[in-house]
């Protein structure tokens, strides 16, 4: 498939198709899975072999299916009528630009979006997304193979500020906050507090309090919201563009 012409016509649908997100975001309360439905489409990059990545490949049952996408179905039905009444805008746009309006709606920083992408049909192998049961080694392994780094690893854990666990898709159960529909620094300053009752802390979150090098990351974020909402801003922009030249 070939990328969509970023022209003034594009440009303006896409002005439209924000207006229509923030709508749709903000009525039916769906920023969490919004969010991690861009996270999901985008996790997927191997910087090595450039395959996966933001490019709307989610959409297709092969890869919906997935154990780790449980529950992504209802964000991707949720757009479609988005993608119906805005055809010109790429699904791999769409998603991302979803996921940026999740994090504005939610009170979180303002993240540059720049659109382009281009969709594709080809659905990467199951296990490129991170496993929570598993370390700090793994985590690596996952996010240095899309060409992140550790500041992007705690950075990008940060969107655990928003919605929940199902046991149901996932079997973890709960939400990671107080306020899970607030994009807030408020899951540092849990990680730091220790286990709290009725919250959620995966293996993968512990770990970022355990490793000396993520630690130091959650220490500055859990203190300063401004430093972690600067950072993240600059994440997730590098999350949802790995793959993709802007034009
Ligand atoms: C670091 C590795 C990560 C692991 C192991 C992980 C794991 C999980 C798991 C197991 C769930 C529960 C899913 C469910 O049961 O519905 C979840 C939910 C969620 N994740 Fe992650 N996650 C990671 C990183 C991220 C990143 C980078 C983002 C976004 C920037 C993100 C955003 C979310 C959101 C918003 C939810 C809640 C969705 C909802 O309320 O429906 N996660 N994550
Ligand atoms: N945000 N990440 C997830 O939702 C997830 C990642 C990996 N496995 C299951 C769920």
């Amino acid at each position: 498939m070939s990328a969509p012409v970023v022209d003034a016509e594009y440009m303006a649908e896409i002005e439209r198709a924000w207006r229509d997100l923030r709508a749709l975001i903000s009525s039916k309360n769906c920023a969490p899975i919004m969010l991690r439905l861009a996270w999901h489409d985008a996790g997927t990059y191997d910087a090595k072999t450039n395959t996966g990545g933001p490019n709307g490949s989610i959409r297709f049952r092969q890869e919906y299916s997935h154990s780790s996408n449980a529950g992504l179905k209802i964000a991707i039905d949720l757009l479609e009528p988005i993608k119906q009444k805005h055809p010109k805008i790429t699904y791999a746009d769409l998603y991302q630009l979803a996921g940026v309006v999740a994090v504005e709606v939610t009170g979180g920083p303002t993240i540059d979006f720049v659109p382009g992408r281009k969709d594709s049909s080809a659905c990467p192998e199951e296990g490129r997304l991170p496993d929570a049961t598993k370390g700090a080694s793994h985590l690596r392994e996952v996010f240095y193979r899309m060409g992140l780094s550790d500041k992007d690893i705690v950075a990008l854990s940060g969107g655990h500020t928003l919605g929940r666990a199902h046991p149901e898709r996932t079997g973890f159960d709960g939400p990671w906050t107080k306020e899970p529909l607030k994009f807030d620094n408020s899951y540092f300053v849990e990680l730091l507090k220790g286990d709290s009752e009725g919250l959620l802390k995966l293996p993968t979150d512990k770990v970022l309090v355990e490793d000396p090098e993520f630690r130091q990351y959650v220490e500055l974020y859990a203190k300063d919201e401004e430093a972690f909402f600067r950072d993240y801003a600059e994440s997730h922009k590098k999350l949802s563009e790995l793959g993709f030249t802007p034009p």
